[in-house]
């Protein structure tokens, strides 16, 4: 028994979305092509879930949304959430607890028509697939968090919704089964098909799940593109922090970064102008700390460790990860923190890459 829809049946989402609240606008445009997964990414309060609550007829907006052909909201045209064949799973799996598991799986395929035994069929060919062969009998309260939410991932593909909607569906669970949920939700996203937008704070989420990225900033996308290309040059500081680079903000004077009282010396990259307001990239690597000299003379505000390495957080933004061996400053002491090769950008850039995801920018 299948338990996904048949190949080359993955649905197109085209979206715009202008949300108007007195305090809070948002406006977005993409596309999803057919069983593909677009990760959102950004600030808290970006956004995000906004678009996923318009996405699913929950939030009032303006402008268009499409599934291939069909219309789900246009102005004149709203379709109610429960007829969008669009699925939303959040960070609580929300099963029906008055339910037995296989109930829970099976309820998606006999609200489609399936009969009684199909639905059950798939129910158990899903129970199976998601590693819990045995528990199709038992209430959803007597799983883990782990094993629900798996099972809520199963039970919201068993329906084969058009789109899928998950906002932040590994954020509650432990740091044990959240790897293993991850690669399960990226395996099942792929094997069925279907078409998804996945609202996450991590990029490697977007690596593992994801072909496209779309990065909010107060309501408005700063960057659309490939977890390539924002890995290797992202175009907004929340994106670089994500990416795992140290980031300081200044004014380029037309051969340095200005932050505060100090210059550092960085590589242009992009169009920028004296004057502009800018930020700076490196690797932590590539800071060198030292107790007498340097670049810029910033107070440590968090020590952690990566990979066997110290890491030296400095207020300023630059974060300095420190050779094997060598005795880190204590936190709230100050030390000088040196750049080397950094790439700056002018913020305002952020903005300018396409707003259009089928015409995102290839990485550099
Ligand atoms: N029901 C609502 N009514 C009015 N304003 C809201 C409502 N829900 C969210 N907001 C506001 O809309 C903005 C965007 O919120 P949203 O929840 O979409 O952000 P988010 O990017 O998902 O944030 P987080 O990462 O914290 O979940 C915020 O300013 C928020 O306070």
């Amino acid at each position: 028994m299948a338990t996904g829809r048949d190949p080359m049946t993955g649905r197109t989402l085209r979206a715009q979305i202008t949300v108007d609240r007195p305090s809070f606008v948002l406006s977005a445009q993409f596309d999803v092509p057919a069983g593909d997964c677009l990760a959102i990414l950004g600030p808290n309060g970006a956004g995000k879930s906004t678009i996923l609550g318009a996405l699913a007829g929950l939030v009032t907006m303006t402008g268009e949304i499409r599934i291939d052909d069909r219309i789900v909201d246009d102005g004149a045209t709203h379709v109610p959430p429960e007829h969008r064949r669009i699925a939303l799973l959040e960070q609580k799996p929300r099963l029906f607890p008055h339910l037995s598991v296989r109930e829970n799986l099976a309820f998606g395929p006999r609200s489609q028509g399936r009969s009684r035994r199909e639905a059950r069929a798939i129910a158990d060919a899903w129970l199976e697939r998601i590693e819990l062969p045995d528990v199709g009998g038992w209430r959803p309260t007597r799983l883990s968090g782990g094993q629900q939410q798996r099972v809520a991932i199963a039970r919201a593909l068993a329906a084969e919704p058009d789109v899928l909607l998950l906002d932040e569906p590994f954020a509650a669970l432990d740091a044990e089964s959240a790897p293993t949920i991850r690669r399960m939700l990226a395996d099942e996203l792929a094997r069925t098909e279907t078409t998804s937008v996945l609202v996450t704070h991590e990029l490697s989420d977007a690596w593992q799940a994801a072909s496209r990225c779309l990065v909010l900033d107060a309501g408005t996308v700063v960057e659309q593109t490939t977890p390539a290309a924002l890995t290797a040059s992202p175009r907004h500081p929340f994106t670089a922090a994500l990416a795992g680079y140290s980031v300081v903000h200044g004014t380029w004077d037309g051969g340095a970064l200005v932050v505060g009282d100090d210059v550092l010396l960085g590589i242009v990259d992009g169009d920028i102008a004296p004057g502009d307001a800018a930020f700076g990239i490196v690797v932590p690597q590539d800071v060198t700390l030292s107790a007498t000299s340097g670049a810029i003379r910033s107070r440590v505000r968090a020590l952690s460790v990566h990979s066997g390495r110290v890491r030296v957080e400095s207020e300023a933004g630059l974060v300095a990860e420190l050779p094997e061996g060598t005795a880190p400053p204590a936190a709230g002491e100050r030390a000088w923190f040196t750049p080397v090769g950094m790439r700056v950008r002018a913020a305002r850039a952020a903005s300018t890459r396409s707003p259009v995801l089928v015409a995102a920018d290839p990485p550099e």
